[in-house]
């Protein structure tokens, strides 16, 4: 980053009116900020939008005063080079308010606007402070949750929430118990004195969602569980889900740096089993301090710094706010001449020479030359003791059942010499030469997509199709690691069972798109167009709630 380079940055997406600037020279990050406090219930968009109108302009003042007294130059020139600006996603009345701020000072200081994604700034933050080069990021805010990572000049979704953000389904918790906004420090305090109750734990791949947790969350409270109880059982059971899918991605992409972004990131538990995950594989975890991780123009600031740099900035006209701005929408101008992850290394990388594996869940030891191999699911550290062990257990078994039933259907499979579901571990056939994920060609994957839909039409899911759950020889592939696989006949769940195939090949591959293409015409030759239609349903879901 150029080293004079200084910005202000303003934030106002929703509850958090603020203002900051940043010095690149000196690193200095000064923020200023005003906080919505609803009266009651969560965010009410007309009022948000009216704190922005009052707050924003008393917080710029303060940033400006500070860049004043800070700046070296004479008087009458700009005390900041740029002013960034939160174009999105937001509730859309506050996003107007800050865009018409950040035009007007744009042109009152006559110095160039630039328009940042507040989901790539919560990102970018703990890149920033951590210094990682390419890590993968959770992203735990109020009306989003995602897993991002850089590949070939975006920033991929690997995994989202199906529903709503995070911090809004705790903070829906604490409005039925009758707890003022926001929920999650208070959900935080109780938890110290709970003890574990069983809730329901959904991930499909990557992707995961509350509702069923917290339905269940409320009617445990109206059935008059202690309050304490189902808060820390609430902790346990969706920071669990966000770290496991955390571990997944990092298992994926071959990366071993994780960082946090969001409000939610607050919350020391949650810090906690990310570190002890982290740990557990040998990868570096890192979190910002907290006033990066809640909504912060600090973070605006700095990401406006890069951005400008890089020349990204944005004309008047080109200004527009927008609500549902995704981050994998975002052409990553600033890191242009970065490495990548190494996943995905082409095709035909050099087959297995390994004994030992580390997937995501498993220690899987190989003896290719015997043709077994040997999968345990290790306990988690991170996890609650009864949630882990239940999960491992639950996973075994089905993995074990569903592994036989689709060879049934006509889906290669490793064949099963043995499963032990108390200590977790199988014995399996060890099956092709390397994973999908060095070896993508629109051949296999269009195998996958004949192979998801013969499952599909037997009345069940893979639950976890991903590159690296499957293996390939020659002209074959075959499925493994059914763990997260289960019976179902809804379209939705077949639909996601793509989904989650197709944001794998997002992930792992530097042209997915005719490798998407190939999954669809498998799918087709077999399956049910339904589900393909569904598909595109998922897909096109703004996943933006506000509440
Ligand atoms: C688009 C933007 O407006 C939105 N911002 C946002 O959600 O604010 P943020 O500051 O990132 O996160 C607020 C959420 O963070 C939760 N939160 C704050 N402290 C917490 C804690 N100690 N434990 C759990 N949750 C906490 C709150 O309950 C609230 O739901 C977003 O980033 O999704
Ligand atoms: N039957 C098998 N034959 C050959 N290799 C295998 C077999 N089972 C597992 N492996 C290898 O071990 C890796 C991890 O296995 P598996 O996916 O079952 O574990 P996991 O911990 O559930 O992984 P993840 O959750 O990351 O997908 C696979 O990607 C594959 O390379
Ligand atoms: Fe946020």
């Amino acid at each position: 980053m150029s080293s004079d380079t200084r910005i202000l940055g303003i934030e106002g997406t929703a509850w958090a009116a603020s203002a900051a600037v940043f010095d690149a020279g000196s690193d200095d990050v000064f923020i200023e900020s005003d906080a919505y406090q609803p009266d009651s219930g969560g965010i009410h968009p007309r009022e948000a939008s009216e704190h922005m109108h009052d707050a924003v302009p008393r917080v710029v003042e303060r940033a400006l005063d500070h860049a004043r007294e800070t700046h070296d130059g004479p008087a009458t020139e700009s005390p900041v080079d740029a002013v960034a600006f939160s174009r999105g996603p937001g509730l859309g009345p506050c996003l107007r308010v800050v865009g018409t701020a950040a035009r007007a000072l744009s042109q009152a200081l006559d110095v160039p606007l630039v328009g940042v994604n507040h989901m790539v700034a919560h990102l970018e933050i703990g890149r920033h402070t951590a210094d990682f080069e390419s890590p993968v990021c959770l992203n735990a805010s109020g009306a989003n949750a995602h897993l991002l990572a850089y590949r070939n000049g975006r920033y991929r979704v690997l995994g989202e929430t199906m529903d709503t953000g995070v911090g809004n389904a705790i903070d829906k918790f604490t409005r039925h118990v009758g707890w003022s906004h926001p929920g999650g420090p208070k959900v935080e305090a109780a938890a110290e004195d709970g003890r574990y109750v069983d809730l329901p734990y959904v991930v499909k791949g990557m992707d995961f969602s509350f509702s069923g947790i917290m339905s269940a969350a409320k009617q445990r409270y109206d059935d008059d569980v202690p309050v304490d109880d189902i808060c820390y059982s609430l902790q346990e059971t969706i920071f669990g889900m966000l770290t496991e899918v955390s571990e997944r991605a990092l298992s994926l992409t071959g990366s071993d740096e994780l960082v946090l972004g969001g409000g939610v990131g607050q919350n020391a538990r949650l810090r906690e089993m990310l570190q002890e995950m982290c740990d557990q594989r040998g990868a570096a975890f890192h979190a910002p301090e907290p006033r990066f991780l809640r909504d912060n123009a600090g973070m605006i600031a700095v990401l406006g710094a890069k951005m400008y740099d890089a020349g990204d900035t944005l004309a008047l006209e080109d200004s527009r706010v927008d609500p549902d701005f995704r981050p994998d929408q975002v052409p990553v101008t600033w890191r242009r001449d970065e490495p990548e992850l190494a996943a995905g290394r082409g095709a035909d990388a050099a087959g297995d020479e390994r004994t030992q594996v580390r997937g995501a869940e498993a220690l899987v030891d190989v003896a290719p030359d015997a043709g077994l191999v040997t999968k345990r699911r290790e306990p988690k550290r991170y996890r609650h003791p009864d949630l882990d062990e239940r999960l491992r257990r639950e996973r075994t078994t089905l993995e074990a059942r569903l592994t036989s039933l689709a060879r049934r259907e006509g889906v290669p499979t490793p064949v099963l010499s043995d499963v032990d579901s108390r200590d977790a571990r199988l014995e399996l056939e060890y099956v092709g030469e390397r994973d999908l994920r060095d070896a993508l060609a629109p051949d296999r994957v269009r195998d996958v997509g004949r192979h998801l839909a013969r499952l599909h039409q037997a009345g069940f899911v893979h639950g976890d199709p991903t590159t690296r759950n499957v293996r390939v020889d020659g002209d074959r592939t075959y499925l493994i690691d059914f763990g997260l696989g289960y019976h179902t006949d809804h379209v939705e769940d077949y639909a996601m069972d793509l989904h989650v195939f197709d944001q794998s090949l997002v992930g792992t591959a530097d042209e997915p798109a005719p490798l998407r293409e190939a999954v669809r015409e498998g799918y087709r030759a077999v399956g049910d167009e339904r589900v393909l239609e569904r598909l595109r349903e998922v897909e096109g879901r703004g996943r933006y709630q506000s509440q």
